[in-house]
């Protein structure tokens, strides 16, 4: 292409560095690029837990109306904050190779225990609702902001730790020395991942982009979306899902959960199939929670999730 593609991404650090990468591979491959910084809701209005902002897509709005409008060519996301429906006329073009996909406890020194007083920080429904779980006696507040500004209210603060991404963290260089693995949390769906869209109707874009597309992370943020998308039909509810595949014996290794808001109800779902049946197990793995009481649950936090 002639004119510089013009990727689109939010000003903060961890959204700069992910806009950065997609410009290095397209730069690699021979375009031109540059990069438009663009403030988004989620980033402005940071008093109100997420959820209560209504809209699931608070972090992706802006760069949708900056690329219906052609202010920008390209958006780039953390795929975990992209709304399972795109809005008309924009498209996933691209999925990067996925990173680290667990989430992590930065900690202060002391580790969580069960019978011990313990009291963490996260603003994700997800992760409280799995905490609650384990630790039923833990005290979780709320701590939104960006990753930056999220370790240093920490610092400040009498949290024994708080929950993150570890992809997040490692991307930009801020992973501390106390932190500790929560292997046994399963992330949100497409935890890790970047993905790319752009306007439909942009052919020659779309040809260009599905050059730096990786198909296996392509298809286990399918499986982990899809799985969320049959949940939840249109709310930001307690949900985990993660999609592994194993190459040795060419099968997806799939986990799922749905959980009540407080930990106390929660339903998980462990598959493991072959391949060729990717295009439809997130689909099957929600429908059999929904049918073994997800579905009553579903509407109970509905009710609660709605302001
Ligand atoms: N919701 C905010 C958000 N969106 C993407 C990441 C990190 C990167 C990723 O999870 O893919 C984070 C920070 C976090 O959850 O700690």
């Amino acid at each position: 292409m002639n004119k510089p593609i013009r990727i689109g991404t939010r000003d903060s650090e961890l959204a700069m560095w992910q806009a950065q990468t997609v410009e290095k591979l397209l730069t690699n491959l021979g375009h031109n690029v540059t990069l438009v910084p663009v403030k988004s809701t989620g980033d402005i209005i940071l008093d109100k837990p997420l959820y209560e902002l209504g809209i699931t897509g608070v972090f992706t709005k802006t760069l949708d109306v900056a690329l219906l409008k052609d202010e920008i060519d390209v958006a780039v996301h953390s795929m975990k904050d992209v709304p399972t429906a795109l809005p008309q006329g924009i498209t996933q073009s691209a999925v990067l190779q996925r990173g680290n996909t667990k989430d992590i406890l930065v900690h202060k020194g002391l580790l969580p225990e069960k019978n011990a007083p313990y009291k963490i920080a996260t603003s994700s429904l997800r992760r409280k609702a799995q905490w609650l779980h384990k630790f039923g006696n833990h005290e979780v507040d709320d701590l939104r902001g960006n990753v930056n500004s999220r370790l240093r209210k920490l610092a400040e603060s009498d949290w024994n730790g708080a929950i993150f991404a570890s992809a997040g963290l490692e991307r930009i260089n801020l992973l501390p020395q106390d932190y500790t693995e929560l292997d046994w949390m399963i992330p949100a769906p497409a935890q890790g991942a970047i993905v790319v869209v752009s306007r439909t109707d942009d052919a020659e874009l779309l040809d260009i982009l599905c050059q730096i597309n990786d198909i296996e992370t392509e298809i286990t943020t399918y499986i982990e979306r899809q799985f969320l998308r049959t949940l939840e039909g249109g709310c930001t509810a307690p949900i985990g899902a993660i999609a592994q595949y194993n190459e040795h014996d060419d099968t997806i290794h799939f986990k799922g959960i749905l959980l009540s808001l407080d930990g106390k109800q929660k339903f998980e779902i462990q598959k493991d199939v072959p391949i060729d049946e990717w295009k439809k197990l997130g689909f099957f793995a929600a429908k059999e929670i929904l049918e073994n009481g997800g579905e009553t649950l579903m509407k109970e936090l509905k009710e609660q999730l709605k302001k």
